[in-house]
């Protein structure tokens, strides 16, 4: 008989104790090996809004887990001229203390940031070389040290950027990677334009393109719970499915700035997409990058969109053009998934913030009970959870009643671990050289080719013909609903967007 041990509250055999031994030691070599290797972090916007959101305090929290190299420093690049090492220090130690307490690492993290004012259209980059190579000195860097360039700069400077970095030589060493933030591009043309400039100055392998979804625990799950769970992967196709709804609700508006590009783009040609493909894709020969992507782009593929079942929308009182809600139904060209409707619908303005997709089950035959189809949850945030809805007899009636049995990815679902930002594992995903986070650029350009019909009949309307159909219309909603309710024409009979 096999040992037995309670690891938070399960049995486990001797057997499996060691591959989890061997697991922890496994990662345990790989941050010492992370840690050993000295790393550049040139981060270009570093005074924007997505640095000060997100990436100073994913890369503080990496330090204090002690998940960066021991010898790292951030290249802080912006355009401020005033700007010096310690003014941008005390900008970020601000920054930080505004999200989270003092501490006592806080400190030593700032001393690794050392601020380099640079306009990225105008600079010479030449210069920018010679500060790394003093920075090199300086900080006594090994010569085989990595060097990330991460671009967290609105999407028309990734072009000249990028041209500016390879002509310098910049990207032409081999420890050197490249981050580009979303969106590549803003059609498949354009995608396929800056996917080609990137690769004149870099190999595919150097590229870390971000969708910070991605990163997010409850999005990784989903190969998680497809592909470890015996029970649902039989139920996972046309046979037993009647149709899957995918909702992405912010309560933000639009921010005030530059750069938003309207619901279909900023939300539905990667965050969504990257969720169905998850969802949807067969299963991959292995966990390998490559070996996702590949089924990801299989997926992508067979991703059909139609601009007769969409239905855009903007809140009220929103005073630009691109619209701030869209619902679409999608549909998936290949054995497994033929006829099945996808609905997703992204849009800001929303009551509450909820992202969830819901997988609809075909009914029972009528013959023997009234009954809800069942409903499986996968709620990915907030309040992360997977719920499947049941019928039940509900005592002393012959009635059934429909109840939830659900599983909460938290303390009270047996997880202690906090859940890391998505930003967090992303640059630490970085800094380990592992892709499989990252998107591919067919990946983009598949995404990309799904929506195109979309937007090419977009281009071709023209708003003041009188003889607009509601696919065509941008609807109205107020701040605070549901979207507009011209988005239940797009469903088929007995067919419901679930509601908030
Ligand atoms: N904000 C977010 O939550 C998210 C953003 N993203 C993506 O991240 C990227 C950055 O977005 P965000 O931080 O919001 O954008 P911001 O405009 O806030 O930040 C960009 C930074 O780049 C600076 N900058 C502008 N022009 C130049 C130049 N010529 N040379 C050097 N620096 C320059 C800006 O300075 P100045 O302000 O003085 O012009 C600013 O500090 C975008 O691609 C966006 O789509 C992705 C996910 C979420
Ligand atoms: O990339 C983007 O994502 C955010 C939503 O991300 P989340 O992590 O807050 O769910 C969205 O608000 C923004 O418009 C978009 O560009």
């Amino acid at each position: 008989m096999s040992e037995q041990s309670t690891v938070k509250g399960f049995n486990t055999s001797a057997s499996e104790k060691v591959a989890m031994d061997l697991a922890s030691a496994k990662a345990l070599e790989a941050k010492i090996s992370v840690r050993q290797k000295d790393l550049i972090f040139v981060l270009f916007g570093a005074g924007g809004n997505l640095a000060s959101l997100k990436l100073f305090l994913a890369l503080f929290q990496s330090f204090k887990e002690e998940k960066l190299p021991a010898n790292f420093t951030i290249l802080a690049v912006d355009l401020n001229p005033e700007m010096t090492s310690g003014s941008f220090r005390g900008w970020v130690r601000q920054d930080l203390l505004d999200k989270g307490p003092e501490s006592e690492e806080m400190a030593a993290f700032l001393e690794h940031i050392v601020y380099f004012p640079f306009n990225v259209l105008t600079g010479n980059y030449q210069s920018l070389k010679d500060k790394i190579s003093g920075l090199e000195t300086e900080r006594k860097v090994s010569p085989n040290r990595k060097i990330i360039y991460f671009l967290s700069l609105l999407p028309n400077l990734f072009e000249p950027t990028i041209q500016g970095l390879g002509q310098a030589g910049l990207l032409a060493d081999e420890n050197a990677r490249l981050a580009v933030e979303k969106p590549f591009g803003s059609s498949l043309e354009s995608a396929q334009k800056l996917n080609a400039i990137i690769l004149q100055y870099c190999q595919e392998s150097q590229i870390y393109r971000m969708d910070h979804w991605l990163g997010k625990e409850t999005v990784q799950n989903l190969l998680n719970f497809r592909f470890a769970n015996g029970i649902f992967e039989h139920l996972w196709s046309r046979q037993f499915i009647d149709y899957i709804e995918i909702t992405a609700a912010e309560t933000v508006l639009v921010p005030d700035g530059r750069g938003y590009v309207g619901a279909l783009k900023d939300m539905v040609v990667n965050h969504l997409f990257q969720l169905i493909c998850l969802l949807l894709m067969e299963p991959p020969n292995s966990l390998s990058a490559d070996d996702i992507r590949d089924e990801k782009v299989k997926l992508l593929r067979v991703l059909k969109a139609d601009p007769k079942f969409t239905i855009r929308g903007y809140y009220e009182g929103y005073d630009r053009t691109e619209e701030t809600y869209i619902a679409l139904k999608l549909m998936v060209d290949n054995y497994r998934w033929q006829g099945i409707p996808i609905y997703v619908r992204p849009w800001k303005g929303a009551k509450n913030k909820e992202t969830e997709i819901s997988a609809h089950f075909k009914g029972v035959p009528s013959t023997l009970f009234t009954a809800i189809p069942n409903t499986l949850v996968l709620r990915l945030q907030p309040d992360e959870a997977i719920s499947l809805t049941w019928n039940v007899k509900v005592p002393g009636e012959p009635n059934n009643r429909q109840k939830s049995l659900d599983f909460l990815y938290n303390s009270k679902g047996g997880f202690e671990e906090t859940i890391p930002e998505a930003y967090q594992t992303l640059i630490e995903s970085m800094i380990e050289g592992d892709r499989t986070l990252f998107v591919r650029a067919d990946e983009v350009e598949a995404q990309w080719a799904v929506v195109m019909p979309i937007l090419n009949h977009w281009e071709t309307l023209t708003i003041n013909n009188g003889h607009l159909s509601e696919s065509d219309i941008v609807h109205t909603y107020p701040v605070g609903s549901d979207g507009p309710t011209a988005a239940n024409q797009i469903l088929e009979p007995n067919h419901k967007w679930r509601s908030l």
